[in-house]
C-alpha cells in the first residue's frame, strides 16, 4: 500500500498484543518472514487434527443435547467462541494448549479492559499512575507473559534435548526465528527476534483469531438457517464427498459450494469492516494526492455491499457469484478484500478457510438447523462484526 501506514495506538490498548500488526517497515517484514512457514499450507495440513479434535467435541456436546429431545434451541454464537479458542489453543500451542487456554482467559479480560481504555481520552504516562485498574492491567499482563514464557522455555528443552520437532505454530514459529537465548538483549541490537517478541505474537494469534474465526461460522449457521435450499446443497456436496466419514484435507478442498458460500459469507459480513491507515508523508491515491497525517479508511463491508461492483443482487446471499471463483465474482478489482489484500494480507487466511469448512462439513453431516422465532438480526460491531443478540438456532438431529 505504498506509503500508508498503521494508526498509532494508545499503550493501554497496545498492552494486548504488540506483535507484527504494530510493526513496520524492516522490523515487519522480518518478522512476517518468520511467522510465514508456521501457515505455510503442507504444515496447516498437519494441523488438521487438530481442527478434528475441536470439532469432535462440539459435536459431541451438541448430540448429547439432543439425546432425549428432536430438536433443541442454542445460541451457537458463544459455543463457536469456544469451538475457535480450542482450535487456536490446540494449533498454536499443541500438547501445551491447556495453558495456552489459561492465557487465552486472562486476554478475554485485557481485551475488555482494552474496549474501556478505547473509550476514553488518553492522557500521556496515565498508564503508569497506580490505579487499581491499571494495577489489574498490569498484573494480568505479567501473569501473560510469565505463562507464555514457560511454555516457550519448555518447548525451547525439547528442542535442545533434539526430541521430535512438533508441529504445532509455536514450535515452527521458534525453529524459524532461530532464537540466541543467550544473546537475548544483543538480539534486539541486531534488530532479530526476541522471546519478548515471540510472545507476543502468541497474544496476536488469539485476538486475529478468534472472534473473526466465531463470527464467520456464526454468519454461515445463520445465513444457511435462513436460505435453506443453501443448506441442503451444501450438506448434499458434504455427503457425496466425505460420506459420514471425518473430513480430511484433501476431501475439504473438494467442497466446492461449501467453498462458495463461506466467501459469499464473508462478503456480506466480513469480520472486520474496515482497515485504517495513516500517510506519513504525501501520497498518491488513485486520482488524490494526500498530505502527511492523513487518516485514511478502507470501507471493507461498503465495497462488499456495492451494486457498482456486485450489481443490483448486492445486498441479496447468493453463492452462486462465487462459482467461476473469486475475481471473477465482482465487476471491479479488488472489490472482495474480507482478509485485507497486499503486502499485509491476513497470514491466517488459509488456516481460517480449512477451518470453517471442516467446522461447516462437520454439523451439515450431523444437524440440520434452522432460526430461532427468539432470534434478532442485529448485526453490530464491537471490534469485529458480531451478531448483537446471539445466534439463536434450532438444532435437529440428521
Ligand atoms: C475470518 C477470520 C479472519 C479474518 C476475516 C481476518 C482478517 C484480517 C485482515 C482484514 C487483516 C489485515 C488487517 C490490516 O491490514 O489492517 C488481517 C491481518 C492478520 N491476520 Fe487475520 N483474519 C482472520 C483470521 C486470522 C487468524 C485465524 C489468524 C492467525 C491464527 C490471523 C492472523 C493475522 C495476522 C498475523 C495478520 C497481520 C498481518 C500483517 O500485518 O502482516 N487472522 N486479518
Amino acid at each position: 500500500m505504498g506509503t500508508l501506514f498503521n494508526q498509532k495506538v494508545n499503550p493501554l490498548i497496545k498492552m494486548i498484543s504488540n506483535g507484527i500488526n504494530s510493526l513496520e517497515g524492516e522490523q515487519w517484514a522480518q518478522r512476517r518472514k518468520m511467522l510465514k512457514p508456521a501457515f505455510h499450507i503442507d504444515k496447516l495440513k498437519e494441523m488438521v487434527p487438530n481442527f478434528q479434535t475441536s470439532c469432535i467435541e462440539l459435536i459431541k456436546k451438541w448430540q448429547k443435547l439432543l439425546s432425549e429431545e428432536s430438536s433443541c434451541e442454542l445460541d451457537v454464537w458463544p459455543e463457536l467462541l469456544n469451538l475457535t479458542e480450542d482450535a487456536i489453543s490446540r494449533t498454536v500451542f499443541g500438547t501445551n494448549f491447556e495453558e495456552g487456554k489459561q492465557v487465552f482467559k486472562l486476554q478475554t479480560e485485557q481485551i475488555t479492559l482494552a474496549i474501556e481504555a478505547a473509550s476514553s481520552i488518553y492522557l500521556p504516562g496515565f498508564r503508569f499512575v497506580p490505579t487499581t485498574k491499571n494495577n489489574w492491567r498490569k498484573f494480568i499482563n505479567n501473569e501473560i507473559k510469565r505463562t507464555l514464557r514457560d511454555v516457550i522455555d519448555k518447548k525451547l528443552d525439547s528442542m535442545k534435548m533434539g526430541g521430535n520437532a512438533d508441529d504445532d505454530i509455536l514450535s515452527l514459529m521458534l525453529q524459524s526465528a532461530n532464537l540466541n537465548i543467550a544473546g537475548e538483549d544483543k538480539n534486539r541490537k541486531n534488530n532479530t527476534i526476541t522471546i519478548d517478541d515471540v510472545i507476543e505474537e502468541c497474544k496476536g494469534f488469539y485476538l486475529a483469531g478468534k472472534d473473526t474465526t466465531a463470527n464467520l461460522l456464526t454468519w454461515m449457521l445463520i445465513l444457511l438457517s435462513m436460505h435453506p435450499i443453501w443448506q441442503q446443497k451444501a450438506r448434499d456436496e458434504v455427503l457425496q464427498t466425505c460420506g459420514e466419514n471425518m473430513p480430511n484435507f484433501e476431501s475439504l478442498n473438494r467442497l466446492k459450494i461449501v467453498n462458495m458460500i463461506l466467501h459469499e459469507v464473508l462478503r456480506l459480513y466480513p469480520s472486520i469492516i474496515a482497515q485504517i491507515r495513516h500517510t506519513k508523508k504525501k501520497t498518491k491515491l488513485g486520482d488524490m494526492i494526500l498530505p502527511a497525517g492523513v487518516h485514511v479508511l478502507i470501507p471493507t463491508l461498503q465495497v462488499h455491499h456495492d451494486e457498482e461492483f456486485w450489481g443490483e443482487d448486492a445486498e441479496e446471499f447468493n453463492p452462486e457469484r462465487f462459482k467461476e471463483g473469486v475475481s471473477k465474482a465482482s465487476k471491479g478489482e479488488n472489490a472482495y478484500f474480507p482478509f485485507g489484500w497486499g503486502p499485509r494480507l491476513c497470514l491466517g487466511q488459509a488456516f481460517v478457510m480449512i477451518q470453517a469448512k471442516l467446522g461447516l462439513a462437520i454439523v451439515l453431516q450431523n444437524f440440520s438447523f434452522e432460526l430461532s422465532p427468539s432470534y434478532a438480526h442485529a448485526p453490530s460491531v464491537s471490534i469485529t462484526l458480531q451478531p448483537q443478540f446471539g445466534a439463536h438456532i434450532i438444532l435437529r438431529r440428521l
